[in-house]
């Protein structure tokens, strides 16, 4: 089978430097004699440690973890993951660290030698792994994974090769171990409160085959991701196979993740009991900074292992005491589960919706008027009409090749051109309005490809900067933000995106959401943090919305949005005798 992903970490360092040395001693630790090597990761080897001049011949082996001191983990720092096996090594579940120190070119850890990963077990297994085996990995995995979330701490990378069964032949050799804590991260900080949420769509962390749809999408880790990381790898082991597998090439990143948005439970867990599906629903509706019921995760699957913990085929122990620790809170626990009893929205489809997403400011009572579902042949007399009667073009989009022109009173132009063209967009005509002192104000594409553009005088800006692209261009945005750049309009056609920057726009600061659907929890948390959206575009795939911060704030904060299937006619009146105006609109990929 094609296995190329499993390994495809996109950050760490493949060079395994040079020859580990063949005795080791370090901290305070006793002699080991370096033996054979257990795997190799991105960051660091392991190895067999042998107790030299052991006075107790049955001193037991240990794993030795070597990390070159020019490694990225390490960048001539002692390893990042040192840190976090000292905050959580020992806990139930993750393996415990004797010694720590720098030998040499190296950095070495000794810890507790274990057995083989779970990827190990499965692939000696003829690719096959019993519901019970799995389903008894589900309710451990879930009990190490609330251990490690109670110390602070998202795993980051969770993956059948990061679970890690004690040493065969020894008392452990049944119990589960999650190892690899170099890509973890803190999802509470000290004081106790949980960090802030942000997104940055070009930052990806862990392994592609099994990352959550928001790791791929930058968004900052929480706890719902190790779960949802854990749900691809509970479906690996027992179907064998994730529906995203197989892609390769520079895109493979975003063709998996939308794979994996595209995905309903339902078909992800076609063959697997019903408890598999129920779990692969809770996780992936999980919100930002929700605290997950895991002991409601472990009774899930505790129903398919049956009540007999002699039978099984894993250690359940920790999981054991959570269920325990629960059932003397059994009543808040059956309120809790009430409450959840309310229908979450289920947010992975399987089958993309296209609507209307509109935004709405609120503002002083000023005259506006839309058009949609506007030919091309009548674009010029609805334009010219608006022009006659003061109103300047303020925001434009298209649906199916039928342009939506909103005009206002208070845009503050003083002139404005615009341009219907078969490109996407027209470099000279554009060229020469700059020349002529006019800046892009509002842009739109068709899907067939032809764009208008508007260009207005009268606005702040001072210099002007524009990219079209086959993928969202978060790179680029996020270079000219740093020269002083902030996206002032963004369009779409087809699949193929424009964004233009501007200088001296009025903004302080500005992000992007950027999701498979319209990002409402998202753009809660940034209205929460006084940024208000500025531009908005979408396609078949995505939707992008630009929120910024204004430098000087309106006298009125409020903004609303709308997702509706037609044009919101009559939505937009109704706004408007609130004084709300309409201050973007586009149609594209949301949820329905
Ligand atoms: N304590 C241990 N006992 C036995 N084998 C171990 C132990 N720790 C790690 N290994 C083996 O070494 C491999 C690499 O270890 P680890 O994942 O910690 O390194 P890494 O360089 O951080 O890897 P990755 O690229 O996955 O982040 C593991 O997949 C496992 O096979």
């Amino acid at each position: 089978m094609d296995d190329a992903d499993s390994a495809d970490r996109l950050i760490g360092d493949d060079d395994a430097g040079p020859p580990v040395p063949d005795m080791v001693q370090v901290g305070n630790s006793p002699k080991y004699r370096v033996d054979r090597r257990l795997g190799k990761g991105g960051f660091g080897q392991v190895y067999v440690g042998h107790r030299m001049l052991a006075t107790d011949p049955g001193a037991p082996e240990v794993a030795l973890k070597f990390e070159h001191r020019t490694s990225k983990g390490c960048n001539y720092a002692p390893p990042y993951e040192w840190t976090v096996y000292s905050a959580i090594g020992g806990i139930h579940g993750v393996p415990r660290v004797h010694y720590k120190g720098r030998q040499g070119e190296y950095f070495v850890m000794v810890m507790d030698m274990l057995g083989p990963s779970l990827w190990d077990v499965w692939n000696n297994n003829s690719h096959t792994m019993s519901v019970e085996m799995v389903s008894c990995i589900a309710i451990e995995a879930i009990s190490i994974l609330e251990k490690v979330h109670s110390k602070g701490y998202v795993h980051g990378d969770i993956k059948p090769e990061n679970f890690l069964l004690g040493t065969p032949g020894t008392p452990e050799e049944k119990k589960l171990f999650l190892v690899d804590l170099g890509l973890a991260t803190k999802w509470r900080d000290s004081s106790g409160l949980h960090v802030d949420y942000d997104q940055r769509p070009d930052v990806f962390r862990g392994t592609v085959r099994y990352a959550s749809v928001h790791a791929h999408l930058g968004r900052i880790g929480s706890r719902r991701d190790d779960l949802e990381s854990l749900a691809y790898t509970l479906v690996f082991l027992l179907r064998g196979r994730l529906p995203w597998q197989g892609y390769q090439g520079e895109n493979k990143g975003f063709l998996v993740s939308k794979k994996k948005m595209a995905t309903s439970p339902e078909s992800l867990c076609s063959f697997c009991p019903q408890p598999f599906r129920e779990f692969v629903e809770y996780v992936v509706n999980l919100k930002f900074d929700e605290e997950p019921n895991y002991a409601k995760c472990v009774s899930l699957f505790d129903s398919v292992v049956g009540s007999n913990p002699d039978i099984r085929p894993l250690n359940t122990d920790g999981a054991q005491k959570l269920i325990h620790q629960v059932g003397q809170k059994r009543g808040r626990l059956l309120i809790e589960e009430e409450s959840d009893e309310q229908p979450k929205k289920k947010i992975r489809m399987g089958m993309p919706a296209t609507q209307w997403i509109s935004v709405y400011n609120g503002r002083r009572p000023m005259k506006q008027r839309y058009h949609y579902n506007v030919a091309d042949s009548r674009l010029v007399p609805h334009i010219e009409k608006g022009n006659e009667d003061g109103l300047f073009i303020s925001c434009i989009t298209s649906c199916s090749n039928l342009w939506a022109v909103i005009m206002d009173a208070g845009t503050g132009f003083t002139s404005q051109v615009y341009e219907l063209t078969p490109h996407f967009l027209h470099k000279e005509w554009i060229m020469d309005q700059w020349e002529r002192n006019y800046y892009i104000t509002a842009l739109a594409g068709a899907n067939n490809g032809s764009s208008l553009v508007v260009m207005s005088k009268g606005t702040s800006y001072t210099q002007q900067s524009y990219k079209v692209s086959d993928t969202f261009p978060y790179k680029w945005i996020n270079k000219k933000w740093r020269d002083g750049f902030y996206v002032t309009s963004m369009a779409t056609a087809g699949s193929r995106w424009a964004v233009v920057m501007s200088r001296n726009t009025g903004f302080s600061d500005q992000v992007v959401e950027l999701d498979f659907l319209y990002p409402s929890e998202g753009i809660h948390k940034r209205w929460d943090n006084g940024y208000r959206i500025t531009a908005t575009a979408a396609t078949w795939d995505q939707a992008a919305f630009v929120l910024s911060v204004p430098r000087r704030r309106p006298t009125d904060e409020t903004q609303e949005t709308l997702r509706t299937s037609a044009f919101p006619s009559q939505h937009v009146k109704e706004k408007w005798s609130k004084n709300l105006y309409l201050a973007s609109v586009c149609y594209g990929r949301t949820v329905s």
